[in-house]
């Protein structure tokens, strides 16, 4: 079952039956045993906890009974995301009839064996959205033996057509679906004339009929749909849009103008659309309304919308989501100097894929009170460039990363004290011929908030983060000017609140100061880090005795200078 399933069941109580394996080995008399709530889309499920239990027993509970894995659930909870999940139920405010809400990130990608008929086997990871003659099309580009045929391919025996959906051949998210061609090779073993006609002309009817049943099969028009619209949104006329960014804008209305729908994505917990282009055999870009983001009003997986304006992330606001992800592209300079828009290359330090704020319309987004082409109903929100990627980081140990792979994004976490860096958040990229893995950052949409106190990075576990920055992530890190930045965000007209502008220039400063005395990275995002949900993190220990020795009327560079000073105490306390 697909995210967006969930989302579209009615409304329903399940029956305290079904909930009983929530209660299974459950001290129900103890006093500390509550009932909550589990709502999923329109569904209510009870479920007794202990205060005690920590937020990774109950996701396990859940996994037991529903099969939806731990990692891709997220629980939340009075607008707030349970992330940290070695924290207990009590830790957390939740008591006895609370109501915890669950979405789940499906992953966009299935990996499918397929087996030939002689015995040879093939891995591939296809997006779950795409169908079966997609996937055939992908066989026929594998090698000789299979090109220009029109392989017939099975599961379970059974013939599968070419307008299946991939995502509709599993019901279970995680599993490996397996498929044997039975007909493939025409050309390599009969190269007998008619076959190599048939086989000159079958590939482009194929292309052709398959595109139909691409479109056929999510329900929609394959005739160009002309309600639609994308500009980019410039603040600041001298601001000039690099050549990507117009190439990426022109792909996806091409792709639009072409009747290629936005096709939501099945992980996260906001409205994310993978646009396509003109073929639509590639996507372009990642577009993310603002008003889908988590708890906002049309948010697609039914998250309730936030009572008091604040994300999912403490110190961030509901709809900034777009802005701080095109903040953290401008902020992640390349390695030689700062970016001077027209000049830049396509990617900085850290590798954010190029994002930009745009206008769009398309029905296809969620219009939950009706679609007509007025502008009004034309969404803002961010356009990031879609990468090719082999899954992220949340599929597979971090053994193999490179250490400056996962220093890049160390330094722009702890630059832009991201509030929201799990594993999900990072794209994989394998270079199969040179063996390369690289990582690519994205979904920075808590990044930059008002205070330091949901400050997550996943990467402090792995090992590269015990390691020295290089000399060159030295010399980079030395380069950096939180005022600069600051300026530079503002002439794209990204104006910072004074709170958010405090963020930067404390961690900045942090991260200068710790690379200064040679810390790595797991010990500068330590400081930045809370170890458990209730126990403040040095940062926000250090910002508080600043903020206690504040004198009335004192100007933002004292209060920072107070800052710098308890930090040098610090810091020099741990170098010791
Ligand atoms: N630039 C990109 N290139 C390729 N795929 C992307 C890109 N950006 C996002 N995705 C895909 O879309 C999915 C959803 O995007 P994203 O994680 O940004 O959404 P979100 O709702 O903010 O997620 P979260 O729940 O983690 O906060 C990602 O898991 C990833 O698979």
């Amino acid at each position: 079952m697909s995210a967006v399933d969930v989302a579209l069941s009615p409304t329903r109580k399940e029956t305290a039956q079904s909930a009983g394996w929530f209660n299974d080995q459950l001290d129900l008399c103890s006093s500390e045993s509550i009932e909550i709530y589990i709502t999923l889309g329109g569904s209510t499920t009870p479920m007794r906890v202990m205060e005690s239990d920590s937020i990774s027993s109950v996701k396990l509970r859940i996994q037991a009974c529903k099969g939806f894995v731990v990692k891709r659930q997220k629980l939340v909870f009075g607008g707030r995301v349970l992330s940290r999940t070695n924290s207990l139920v009590k830790d957390y405010g939740i008591t006895n009839g609370n109501a915890l809400h669950l979405a789940l990130r499906i992953s966009d990608l299935q990996l499918i064996n397929v087996r030939t008929a002689c015995g040879e086997e093939f891995e591939f990871l296809v997006d779950r959205h795409r169908n079966v003659g997609y996937l055939k099309r992908r066989i026929a580009k594998k090698g000789k033996g299979f090109l220009d045929t029109d392989p017939e391919v099975y599961c379970d025996g059974e013939k599968l057509e070419d307008d299946t959906l991939i995502n509709d051949l599993s019901n279970n998210n995680d599993a490996v679906i397996h498929l044997v061609v039975q007909k493939f090779a025409k050309v390599w073993t009969k190269p007998v004339e008619r076959d190599v006609e048939l086989s000159i002309v079958a590939p482009n009817l194929d292309k052709r009929t398959d595109g139909i049943h691409e479109e056929k099969s999510r329900g929609m028009s394959v005739l160009p749909d002309r309600d639609f619209f994308l500009e980019p949104i410039i603040v600041n006329p001298r601001v000039k849009l690099p050549p990507f960014l117009w190439k990426m804008v022109e792909s996806v209305s091409e792709g639009l103008a072409q009747g290629k729908q936005p096709i939501r994505s099945s992980e996260g917990t906001g409205g994310s659309y993978f646009m396509q282009d003109a073929t639509g055999n590639k996507y372009v870009g990642v577009f993310k309304p603002t008003d889908e983001e988590p708890l906002a009003v049309n948010n697609p997986q039914g998250l309730p919308p936030s009572t008091n304006g604040e994300g999912l992330k403490r110190g961030t606001r509901v709809g900034e989501g777009a802005w701080r992800e095109v903040a953290a592209y401008i902020l992640d300079h390349p390695y030689e100097g700062r970016p001077q828009s027209l000049f830049r290359p396509e990617t900085g330090f850290a590798g954010v894929p190029p994002t930009m704020m745009v206008h769009c319309l398309h029905r296809g987004f969620n219009h939950p009170k009706g679609f007509d082409c007025s502008s009004e109903n034309a969404k803002i929100g961010s356009l990031q460039m879609f990468r090719k990627n082999h899954g992220s980081c949340e599929d597979i140990g971090p053994r193999d990363f490179p250490v400056h792979e996962v220093h890049k994004i160390s330094v722009l976490d702890i630059r832009v004290a991201n509030a929201d860096r799990h594993a999900g958040n990072i794209l994989l990229h394998k270079d199969t011929e040179k063996g390369r893995i690289s990582l690519i950052p994205i979904d920075h949409g808590y990044c930059l908030p008002e205070n330091f106190e949901d400050c997550t990075f996943e990467w402090l576990y792995w090992p590269q983060a015990r390691q020295p920055f290089s000399q060159n992530t030295l010399d980079y890190i030395k380069s950096l000017d939180a005022e600069q930045d600051i300026a530079i965000l503002e002439f794209y007209g990204l104006d910072l609140s004074p709170e958010c502008a405090r963020t930067l220039r404390i961690s900045t400063m942090l991260l200068k100061k710790g690379a200064q005395r040679g810390l790595t990275p797991r010990a500068i995002g330590s400081i930045m880090c809370r170890e458990s949900l209730n126990k403040k993190s040095v940062i926000e220990e250090i910002v508080e005795d600043a903020m206690d020795g504040m004198l009335p009327g004192m100007s933002e560079a004292a209060f920072l200078e107070t800052v710098s000073e308890i930090m040098d105490a610090t810091l020099d306390k741990q170098v010791k």
